[in-house]
């Protein structure tokens, strides 16, 4: 489906939006529930992403394909090779079987699991055989992908002895480790994390509980970049969120800032105001710990003309696409001035927005949405805007509450 957008009415935003639950946390609860049964959980996620967690849970025997899902792929991987009986080929979409998983099946072999490579060595499709894993401490990379380590700790308290990870190198998205043991810690299972090295306690059975997940820090991105894009006065409203939030990207409250769009907490979300003209110095930032809300700001920065340096980007070419290499072309279409190297990408400041272009997506639901935004300066195609669906079912809805009206071309 293409879609051609333009601007609103009006750039004077003013809108109530509730949003579905944060995906990261949504696929971790679900592993969760599935080791300790009397989890209750409200607000999942109607992604596209927790859709193949929860069908993937389900299966004992057979093939699990969890299309573009990388969280799914990963947390999967570690629960049916510790589930004794468990037989499964767990494979994805043509992308998913180029996104890297040996650092996550040698630290399994090396526990004990039974594991083998069905394509390319080092890639999904995986064959797992599970079992009761007899080992209990292993070290792995950390500076290449968090959900590693993720899917360890999700699995560990499953383990007769529970798990010693000890990190090795700089560990990337590290508020996605810390989000998995406040999880975890909400279910009652012991953790520590000291230095380089997390311990997790066995655990067999928790108290019965009910757990909320807090709405998509990721998904609020975009409404920040529209908040910045519209007119002073602009006010959003996003359910529901909340100030000690266990997702990294919720540093959108300070970031945004420098655009001129302020953050309140109260009635259970947020409320985006624009207050200000945008500051008009290069924003220089690291973004390591929240990769997923780079290409919200690139895209938010050339909107206003302004230059951008963003770097710590190391995971992004790794993701549902090569998220650098993509952002420059699209970009560049649009007349940016972009460089990019294999950790950051920066944006000169720009005068022109060149109008109807289209933006390709890559099956990167993150390409489209971090676009959408634009439509407040210029008309633009975005291709393949279902993708959306992989975190986000109801964007392209929720556009046109804020008057961002898509029209089918
Ligand atoms: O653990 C998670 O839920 C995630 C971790 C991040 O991946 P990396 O750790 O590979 O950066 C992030 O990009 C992804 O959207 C979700
Ligand atoms: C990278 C992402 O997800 P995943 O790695 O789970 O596919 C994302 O949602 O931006």
């Amino acid at each position: 489906m293409k879609l051609h957008l333009s601007a609103p009415q009006s750039n004077l935003i003013e809108s109530k939006i509730q949003i579905t639950g944060s995906k990261s946390e949504t696929n971790r609860l679900l592993l969760l529930q599935a080791l300790f049964k009397n989890l209750k959980i409200e607000n999942l996620s109607n992604s596209d992403d927790a859709q193949v967690m929860r069908n993937g849970l389900g299966i004992s025997n057979g093939t699990v394909d969890v299309h573009h899902a990388g969280t799914a792929m990963r947390f999967l991987t570690s629960f049916f090779a510790s589930q004794k009986g468990k037989e499964v080929v767990l494979t994805g979409s043509d992308r998913m079987k180029e996104r890297p998983i040996s650092v996550l099946v040698n630290a399994l072999k090396d526990l004990g699991a039974e594991i083998s490579y069905v394509e390319n060595e080092g890639f999904p499709p995986i064959k797992i055989s599970g079992k009761k894993l007899s080992k209990n401490k292993v070290s792995l990379p950390a500076n290449i992908s968090s959900q590693y380590i993720s899917s360890l700790l999700l699995t560990a308290p499953s383990l007769e002895n529970g798990l010693v990870l000890n990190l090795v190198g700089k560990i990337t998205s590290v508020p996605y480790i810390k989000m998995t043991l406040g999880l975890l810690d909400e279910v009652g299972v012991k953790t520590k994390f000291e230095g380089n090295q997390i311990k997790v306690d066995a655990k067999k059975s928790a108290k019965e509980k009910i757990l909320i997940v807090e709405s998509d820090w990721s998904a609020a991105s975009y409404f920040y970049s529209i908040a910045a894009l519209s007119d002073l006065g602009s006010e959003i409203e996003l359910s529901s969120y909340k100030k000690n939030s266990l997702q990294g990207d919720s540093v959108l409250t300070e970031i945004y800032r420098h655009y001129g769009v302020e953050t309140t907490f109260g009635n259970n979300g947020i409320t985006l105001k624009k207050v200000a003209n945008p500051n008009l110095e290069i924003l220089n930032l690291e973004l390591s710990n929240a990769p997923d809300i780079a290409q919200t700001i690139a895209v938010t920065s050339f909107g206003l003309g302004l230059g951008c340096h963003l770097k710590g980007l190391h995971t992004l070419p790794i993701k549902e696409t090569d998220r650098l290499a993509a952002m420059k072309t699209e970009l560049e279409k649009v007349g940016a001035s972009v460089t990019i190297t294999n950790e950051s990408l920066s944006l000169e400041p720009s005068v022109d927005i060149l109008e109807n272009k289209v933006i390709e997506t890559y099956n990167d639901h993150r390409m489209a949405m971090a676009f959408a935004p634009l439509a407040l300066k210029t008309g633009l195609y975005i291709k393949d805007a279902g993708v959306v669906s992989k975190s986000y079912p109801d964007f392209w809805k929720d556009m046109r509450l804020i008057g961002l009206k898509g029209k089918e071309a």
